[in-house]
This record gives C-alpha cells, structure tokens and sequence, in this order.
C-alpha cells in the first residue's frame, strides 16, 4: 500500500514537474529570442490580434500534452489495482497465500520485472509527450519579448498618468471612471510587472501603488502561481530593492528576504573589492597539488590558498597557450542570459557554450584538467562557456548556485563549485571579487580560480557571493566551468564539520 502511494506521489511530482518544465521551456525559448524577432506586438492591434492565435495554439498543444499526462496517470493507476489483485485473500494469510507457488511467481516476477519497468515508464517522458515538448519549443519563436512587455508596460503607465487614473482602479478592471462593469483584471503578476516598469522608470510612488495592488490580489490558492516562481516574496523583495535604492534601508528590511538582503550589502563592498582595496591574511599558504588524481602526482599544478570559507584556491598556469589560442578562436560569443534566462544590465558580456563534454580534443583535455584540480566529476554539469566582457563589461554581484526548493534539487542538482579560468589579461579593472569574504582576484592570463558555492553540509554558502567587476580597459576572457553536486556523491560527500573540502581529502 504504501508502495503504490509512493509510486502515485512520484508520478504526480512527475507530471507537476513535467508540466513546469513545459512551460519552463517556453519562458527560456521566450527570452532566447528577444532578438532574433524585430516586430513588436505591443504597438499594434493586428500584431496582437495574430498573437491571440500563438496563444490559441499553445493552448491546444498544452491541452494535449495534459491528455497525455493524464492517460499515462490513468494507465498507472491500472496497473497499481491490478498488482495487488489478490490483497485481501494475501492479508487473511500470507503463509497460505505464498505456499501457492502460482501467488510466489506472481510476486518475483512483478518485483523483478513490473517495478523497474513501472519506474521507467513514470519517470520517462514518452515520445507522444516529447512532441508537444518540440512544438512548444518551435513556438517559442513567436513569443513576445522583453520589449513588447516594457512596451505594453509603457503603454498601461502613459494612461495612468494622461487620465489620472489609480493603479488600484485599472488592477480592478476600471479604465474609465463610473465604469460600473469593469471587464477584466489584472492578475497579481500584472501588476508587479507594472510595478517593476515604474520601478525602472523612477516613478516610486506609482510602483509601489502596483506593488500593493498586485499583493492585495495575491492569492494562495492559485498555486500555479508558486509552481512558476511568483509567491508574496516575489512583490515583497521587488518593493525592497525600491526602498533600498531610494535610500530607505530600514524601510526595505521589512520587505526584503535575506538571499536579497545580502545580495545588497554585497553590493557596497563589491565597489571596494574592485577598486583592489582587499589584502589577503597571512595565514594562507601556497603549495604544491599532487594529490587530487593520480596524473596531479607527476604534473603537481601550483596552488595559492584565497580563503578557507568559502574554500577557494587560485591556480597558476594551469590553462596553456595552445589551449587559449584555441578557446580565443571560437567565433559563436552570443549575448550571455541571467536568471530566467533574460537579457539583463546585471551581466554585460557575450559568450561560447562547449556544449559537448568531449566536445574536441583541448575541450576533453580541459575537463581532465578540471578533475586533476578538484578531484570532482565534471560529467552533468554545465557546459564550459567562454565569457568575454568588452568595454565597462562586468557581471553584477551574484551567486553562482541556484537556490533550487528541494525537489528541483534532487532532478537538477546545484552548483557545489565553480573554476573560472583567466584566458586572457585585462589592461585595467575586470577582477573577480567575493565582497564578503574580501577576495579579490586579478585575472592573470593561464591562471584559474576555483571555489566552493556550497558549504560541506550542502547548504548554499552565502560568503560565495561574488561579482566580475567592470572592465575599464581592455577585454577580459574567462572560461567557466560551474559544476554540478549530483556525480560528486561520493567524491565530496557531505560532512557536518568545519573541515573544508580540499583539505578533508
Ligand atoms: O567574470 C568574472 O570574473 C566572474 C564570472 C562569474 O561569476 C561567473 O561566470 O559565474
Ligand atoms: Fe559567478
């Protein structure tokens, strides 16, 4: 019994996770292609008319995606009841039940085979279902982008403020006044949108006029909501990082979460961390690596202790000339993502994704590298992508690891490491700071960085915290390796004591 609820419970995550992941997509593919398409849907109503078609299709391919979900939930169902088929006769007497050697096949054959192929077919997204999957993606094209969404945005302020009309009226549905039967109403993330475009705007008052009106609407029932990533907190810390730019700290405090809190006291430091007032303690040493694999023991790699919490280690020539040359050669640097995979001021470089792990001969030879410096299995994490920052290029203060809820965990794994390696020099500016822990690094051609984003427990480490600086003069390369928790289980297991990792080996 407990076995089917647990099956049940699995399948349901699943399908919560699969619709999520469906919908996941199309936000990616949304902001993917905020470029790739000039025309704007906010400026006109035949655009907006053809993407009330877009919409009529996803939905149609949606429904069909859940019909899916839901035969594959119906199907399960089935072969749960039919499992235990004989329950009552066995629970009356187990002994009676099993000495009929028909009941004993039964049971081998169902735990040999039928579990392992029921996990497979709950877990396995079916080619049926993949479909829908391809199609979203395809669609993602015609998605609006940022624009359209700043434009629409533009559009709702400019008749609040011509008409004089009151946030709280037009979340309402009231566009004119002593309209007695408003249509339609904005929904909570409509209006924090809103908030946010007035936020950007510098018009505080109307922002946080959204702000409460999309929390006077918030509701915790929708769990939809949730599910895509907007809860209270969302307008909450939107409202705080309004009140903390305008200077009103105690005021945001109230609002703010503390993972925001401490991006923003990040913030202050960052600026001192770039202009190289950090000096390291003393008790930090340098030596030799040759213990991590067995290749570090004939090619020991040079090793400079930055910090033991985080623990973090810069390494000296440990990229080659040959490798950077090649690196340098890629020629594919597109616009680099934040977030949900937005165009973003936070992060104002380009870059190159070396997507297949075995991708070419140097791309191999770096991740053999990567293994000999950390000892940790480079398979299931990121790409190594190759980050070029041009003019005031710089990537604001952030976290590398992902702050997943537990059960996207579990699938997708968290970042429990960065390197960064340094494949070029910068003339000026473009240092790597962790302003809580008062690291700075400079890039150093051939050199690379590496540090923990989790702490030995498996817990974020808020002390990782780091930003690339902006470049004043020249143009920084870095490659980045972010590697994921999953494979290293029993490479890096967690422990619940101070000693850091490196060490503890
Ligand atoms: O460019 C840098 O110095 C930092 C890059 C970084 O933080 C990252 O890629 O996650
Ligand atoms: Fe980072």
């Amino acid at each position: 019994m407990l076995d089917n609820v647990r099956v049940m419970c699995t399948l349901s995550v699943s399908i919560f996770i699969s619709i999520s992941l469906f919908a996941f997509c199309l936000i990616c593919g949304n902001a993917i292609t905020n470029t790739a398409h000039e025309k704007s849907y906010a400026c006109s109503s035949v655009a907006l008319i053809k993407l009330l078609r877009v919409e009529d299709e996803l939905i149609r391919n949606l429904k069909s995606y859940v019909a899916k979900l839901k035969f594959k939930h119906h199907l399960v169902h089935q072969a749960l009841s039919s499992m235990r088929a004989g329950e009552s006769q066995m629970k009356a007497d187990y002994e009676a039940y099993l000495g009929n050697p028909l009941n004993s096949l039964g049971l081998i054959h169902r735990l040999h085979r039928d579990w392992e192929q029921l996990v497979r077919y709950t877990s396995e997204v079916q080619e049926n279902e993949r479909e829908h999957i391809k199609h979203a993606h395809r669609m993602r094209m015609l998605l609006p982008s940022t624009l359209d969404m700043e434009e629409a945005c533009r559009g709702i302020d400019n008749l609040v403020s011509f008409y004089e009309l009151q946030p709280e009226d037009l979340a309402d549905g009231t566009l004119v006044a002593g309209d007695s039967q408003p249509a339609t109403a904005l929904s909570p993330p409509d209006c924090h949108a809103l908030g946010n475009f007035c936020r950007t705007d510098r018009n505080n008052r109307r922002a946080e006029a959204w702000f409460t009106a999309s929390l006077k609407r918030y509701n915790e029932e929708r769990l939809e909501y949730s599910a895509f990533g907007f809860s209270r907190q969302t307008i909450h810390n939107s409202w705080g990082v309004l009140l903390m730019k305008s200077q009103q700290e105690t005021a945001a405090v109230a609002h703010i979460s503390n993972y925001i809190k401490e991006q923003y006291s990040a913030k202050i430091t960052y600026k001192r961390g770039c202009n190289g007032v950090f000096r390291a303690p003393s008790y930090l040493h340098c030596s030799y690596n040759s213990t991590t694999t067995a290749f570090a023991r004939i090619a020991p790699l040079k090793m400079e202790e930055l910090s033991h919490d985080p623990y973090m280690v810069l390494f000296h020539d440990v990229v080659y000339e040959s490798e950077i040359d090649f690196l340098l050669n890629a020629t594919q640097l597109k616009a680099s993502l934040v977030g949900q995979y937005q165009y973003s001021p936070v992060r104002t470089s380009k870059e190159q994704h070396f997507v297949e792990y075995n991708d070419t001969a140097v791309v191999k030879t770096l991740h053999r590298r990567l293994n000999d410096m950390t000892g940790l299995d480079m398979i299931e994490s990121d790409a190594l992508t190759l980050i070029n920052y041009g003019m005031g290029g710089h990537y604001d203060v952030h976290y590398d690891s992902h702050n997943y809820s537990e059960a996207n965990r579990l699938i997708l794994g968290d970042r429990i490491a960065t390197v960064l390696f340094y494949v070029g020099e910068v003339d000026s500016g473009g240092a790597t700071t962790f302003p809580y822990i008062n690291v700075s690094v400079t890039p150093k051609k051939g050199s690379a960085v590496l540090w923990y984003n989790l702490d030995n427990a498996g817990q974020m480490n808020p002390k990782a915290i780091h930003a690339g600086c902006p470049v004043i003069v020249g143009s920084k390369y870095v490659l980045t390796k972010w590697i994921n928790e999953i494979p290293q289980l029993f490479l890096a297991p967690c422990v619940r004591n101070d000693t850091f990792r490196l060490k503890s080996r």
